[in-house]
């Protein structure tokens, strides 16, 4: 099945640029611009990174995208993210980033956004992989920051595809930022949003009715409302699920619990997705083989998860079809 998982062609619909961070990067980028970091090896890094929820991790993260300033650090961390989806055979991606966590340092938003566009370009030539951005605000943050950054995406339009929105879920519901999304709809953007991963079922709803919401970014606490798991069938509403994320941040024990499996066979398009690849042990791959040996399934199955991110990915309907025929051939040999 390892063989299987590898070889078989991967779309990327969740993955934050920040949390592809690899220590060694880290430590590279802090010598280079001489950022002081409170650990003294990658290793030391990798040993901090236990977590008990989500707002420990992103105490953590936060502080490591400080080693993020110029354009081309922007560059070479989407870069190196983009070989790791080589290896993968991950062949489209739809990658977050956190403007503000960034301008918020004292960093323009457009060293952010140029840097990290430069590598998607250079990637669909020398790579074949193609991708789109999706922008993000951070929920912790109040809705004058949103808005503010949204102005600063509009000179970006034709680099950003999407708004979305993460960080902190308890405390910040989806309605705090229903006026920004109402602007950024208004202004062409398509959207997406964190929900029930920590926060309740009712954020899932939420998203959908008042920020319009094309997919849910996790969305797995839906199981604890019936109907809800029926519209999103019924819908076709596409969650990102993050199966190592899940378990580093307890949203779940251990992969056992995860219902991803459950949720895909009851018919809900599912798809399989890194998060923070450099934080929660693993891009596409490990994500995939962490849930196929924690819930044996068929090779039908697990195509299924790439099929449904095809059809949730924000391509047009020709570059869909490409991506299904390479994938229904890889299944068929
Ligand atoms: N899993 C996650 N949930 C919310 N915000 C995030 N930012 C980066 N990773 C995140
Ligand atoms: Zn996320």
């Amino acid at each position: 099945m390892k063989e299987f998982i590898c070889g078989l062609p991967k779309v990327e619909l969740h993955l934050h640029i920040e949390g592809s961070l690899e220590p060694e990067l880290m430590f590279e980028l802090a010598k280079r611009n001489q950022v002081a970091i409170p650990y003294n090896t990658p290793q030391e890094v990798r040993d901090a990174y236990e977590f008990h929820n989500l707002q420990s991790f992103l105490d953590i993260y936060y502080q490591g995208a400080n080693v993020l300033i110029h354009e081309q650090d922007f560059f070479d961390l989407t870069w190196a993210y983009l070989l790791r989806c080589k290896e993968d055979n991950v062949l489209h991606t739809e990658i977050f980033f956190d403007p503000q966590t960034h301008t918020s340092r004292g960093i323009d938003f457009d060293i952010v956004i140029c840097g990290i566009h430069r590598a998607l370009v250079q990637a669909q030539h020398e790579l074949g992989i193609t991708s789109q951005l999706i922008m993000c605000f951070l929920r912790h943050l109040d809705e004058a920051s949103a808005f503010e950054t949204l102005e600063q995406a509009l000179l970006h339009k034709d680099k950003i595809i999407a708004v979305g929105l993460d960080s902190s879920e308890l405390g910040h519901p989806p309605k705090k930022f229903e006026n920004v999304f109402q602007k950024a709809l208004t202004e062409g953007f398509l959207t997406v949003a964190h929900a029930g991963e920590e926060g309740p079922a009712k954020n899932i709803d939420d998203a959908l009715v008042l920020l319009r919401t094309a997919r849910i970014d996790h969305g797995v606490r839906c199981v604890e409302d019936e109907a809800l798991v029926g519209r999103l069938i019924e819908g076709k509403v596409p969650l990102t699920v993050c199966p190592l994320s899940n378990t580093k941040l307890k949203v779940f024990e251990d992969m056992e619990q995860h219902n991803v499996v459950e949720l895909l066979r009851r018919g809900v398009c599912v798809t399989l997705n890194s998060d923070d690849p450099a934080y929660f042990g693993g891009y596409m791959n490990a994500n995939f083989l962490a849930v196929a040996n924690a819930h044996p399934m068929s090779k039908e199955e697990l195509a299924q998860f790439t099929l449904n991110a095809i059809e949730a990915s924000f391509i047009s309907e020709s570059e869909k079809l490409r991506l299904q025929k390479e994938t229904l051939t890889y299944l068929m040999q």
